[in-house]
């Protein structure tokens, strides 16, 4: 019989009771045979690893050890530079720590400047490998957590299966976890059946084994190393995910590396990063120019951009991870670990600024439109104004960490500054695109899906001309002027931990659209409505009278001024904040590109539909389970 078809049904063990477990079609399913309704299903595609092992509950030996080194992240980040072992040693007899473990996923870089050959060297050579090194789990989890713990052993011997699996434990915050279940049986036969066909199907997942890492020490709260340390490294050693690290020691190097041709990128699964919103925006500016290079476009100048072919993901460890909640409705940084090792991943809109000063005929192409300068490509936000002075202000003080985004703000929010500005935007005029319908962007988006799939001419239409006259055609060119408190470009809804509606809510990750968000100059007491309605939960801010959203492909933004004519002049401009980075041009022309890049994610399970999940998962109440799987249910106060 073919292995799809294939039923697997046994009596195990399980925390001393009896259970039936079977597995078809995908689904492994366990339901106590006493209390028949007490089941538990977990698809393969949520199940990160099966172990066989002698003992039901493996000793912590040998593993403290290895959390004594890993727990300094300061003696880590100092060899950062140095030369690391070219594999990890394999674990030593008593299933204790590797002698390497510490530094052999890193790469050493050098500080200054990027030497490709030192890079293209060391990349070739210290591929780093979890596959023979899944007993270095960090017991950390087990203390705090109580939810996984590892095994030594992987031969085929012991009547003990450990299958570690992935749980939404939390639907309110979206917020998941890896949990295991022990199954027990006498017969060695049985167990290893059981184990062949678990991991057989498990190798048949596409999931990423090979993982170009990018930590920024320097970012959030600076602990980026020890978050890593603490919670991805024994994930991806659980998943036998195979790492190289990459800890930065300057910005742009992420870029620099991602754009060294000198690096095979291809040899990887993802492109990682371990920090905030900038950190990711250099990962994916780098790898976009990459791609554009390894084409042979024009990257200042691009005709289009093209779409890279290797999927990106973003582990939260900055100061606000805006991209990281809105891709998986949490900063929690298990969560995306977890979400990047099940190895899932979807398109997300990427937004270009371009500079509409700085245009170029492309070379030997008379007819075809001149192209403006390309400055950089954004995920979250683009703002001019309040945000933007802020952005430009807090760089300062960023010795504070997050704090700064207070303080700089109380300081901008008491000046009220506004600016002026002109903005052309193409709206559509049947109202097909409302950024107020009230249709938030989840698991399966439908709308998403439908952008991909129905993408028509997604050529650059240089500022909305494509409208220009055309009595037929479905956009129309509004123009908007005045003098603006911001002007923001959201990409994605924007909500963060601060902010949990963000600009738009009803903003899409997939759909090949901005939501413009203009807030007109006004008083210090409607100021004050605006940042209460920000930080409110339920409340949004389109429904404040000075606040206007519009859904567009692309917009203009110019301001009566140039400049450059002197200091009184800039003094009348402010900046823009391209994912919490500073641009200084202003004159600029902004343009959405459908699912530019492919990111790890799972998508956010509606509340409801994660309900009926859980409901599903265990039935009829989680009392009946073994002890890892209580308290599935959280209701939202989970930490
Ligand atoms: N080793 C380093 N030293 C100095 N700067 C760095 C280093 N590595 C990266 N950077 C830069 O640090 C900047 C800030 O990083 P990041 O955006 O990740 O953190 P954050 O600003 O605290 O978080 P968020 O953007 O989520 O608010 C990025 O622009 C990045 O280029």
């Amino acid at each position: 019989m073919d292995k799809e078809h294939e039923v697997l049904l046994n009596g195990f063990v399980i925390a001393k009771k009896r259970y039936r477990v079977y597995y078809n079609a995908g689904i492994l399913v366990w339901e106590e045979e006493a209390a028949k309704k007490a089941k538990v299903a977990v698809p393969i595609t949520d199940i990160l690893s099966v172990v066989l092992s002698n003992r039901a509950n493996p000793t912590t030996n040998g593993r403290k050890r290895w959390l004594e080194c890993t727990n300094s992240p300061k003696a880590a980040s100092s060899s950062s530079t140095s030369s690391s072992s070219s594999r990890s040693a394999k674990a030593t007899s008593d299933g204790g720590p590797h002698d390497s473990s510490l530094d052999s996923d890193r790469i050493p870089v050098l500080s200054s400047s990027l030497s490709s050959t030192t890079t293209t060297n060391t990349l070739a050579t210290s591929s780093h490998s979890n596959r023979d090194s899944s007993d270095e789990l960090s017991n950390s989890d087990v203390r705090r957590e109580g939810d996984f713990y590892g095994d030594g052993s992987k031969t085929i011997v012991g009547k003990y299966l450990i299958i570690h699996y992935a749980a939404l434990v939390c639907p309110k915050t979206s917020r998941w976890r890896v949990k295991n279940v022990v199954l027990h049986n006498a017969e060695q036969r049985i167990v290893n059946h059981w184990y062949t066909r678990l991991t057989d199907d498990l190798r048949d997942q596409k999931r990423p084994k090979n993982l170009l890492l990018f930590l920024n020490p320097y970012g959030g709260k600076k602990n980026a190393l020890a978050l890593y340390e603490r919670f991805a490294k024994p994930l991806f050693r659980l998943a036998d995910v195979d790492v190289n690290l990459i800890i930065t020691q300057r910005a742009q190097q992420i870029y620099d590396i991602v754009t060294s041709k000198g690096i095979t990128l291809g040899c990887y699964d993802g492109l990682v990063c371990c920090g905030g919103d900038g950190t990711f925006a250099e990962l994916f500016n780098g790898l976009v120019a990459r791609t554009m290079a390894d084409l042979g476009l024009d990257v200042k100048h691009p005709p289009y951009l093209p779409k890279p072919n290797i999927p990106i993901g973003v582990i939260p460890a900055g100061s606000t991870d805006t991209v990281a909640y809105c891709l998986n409705g949490t900063t929690d940084i298990k969560t995306s670990i977890i979400h990047i090792i099940l190895g899932q991943h979807s398109g997300l809109d990427i937004a270009a600024v371009y500079d509409a000063t700085s245009v170029k005929q492309p070379e030997n192409q008379p007819g075809v439109r001149p192209r403006p300068q390309l400055l950089k490509l954004y995920a979250s936000v683009l703002s001019y104004g309040y945000l933007g002075d802020i952005a430009y202000d807090s760089e300062k003080y960023r010795w504070m960490g997050p704090k700064r985004y207070d303080y700089s703000g109380f300081k901008k929010f008491l000046r009220n500054r506004g600016y002026n500005g002109e903005i052309i935007v193409n709206i559509d005029r049947d109202g097909k695109h409302d950024p107020n319908d009230g249709v938030r962007c989840v698991e399966k988006c439908s709308r998403c899906h439908r952008a991909i799939f129905g993408l028509r001419d997604s050529t650059f239409t240089g500022g909305g001309s494509s409208s220009d006259g055309d009595e037929n055609s479905a956009e129309q060119q509004i123009v908007i002027s005045g003098k603006f408190l911001m002007v923001n470009g959201a990409n994605i809804s924007c909500s963060c931990q601060r902010s949990p509606q963000g600009f738009s809510p009803f903003c899409h990750l997939g759909d090949g659209q901005l939501d413009l968000v203009v807030v007109r100059h006004t008083s210090l007491f409607n100021n004050l409505r605006l940042l209460l309605t920000m930080t409110s939960k339920s409340k949004k801010i389109s429904d404040l009278p000075f606040v206007e959203i519009y859904r567009t492909k692309e917009f203009r933004f110019t301001t009566p001024y140039v400049g450059n004519s002197g200091a009184g002049e800039r003094s009348r401009l402010s900046r823009w904040n391209c994912d919490g980075e500073v641009l200084v041009e202003t004159n600029i022309i902004v343009e959405s590109n459908c699912q530019l890049v492919n990111v790890f994610r799972r998508g956010i399970i509606p509340d409801r539909a994660a309900d009926t999940m859980l409901q599903t998962m265990t039935t009829p109440s989680t009392a009946a389970l073994p002890n890892d799987d209580k308290g599935s249910s959280c209701f939202g106060l989970c930490k």
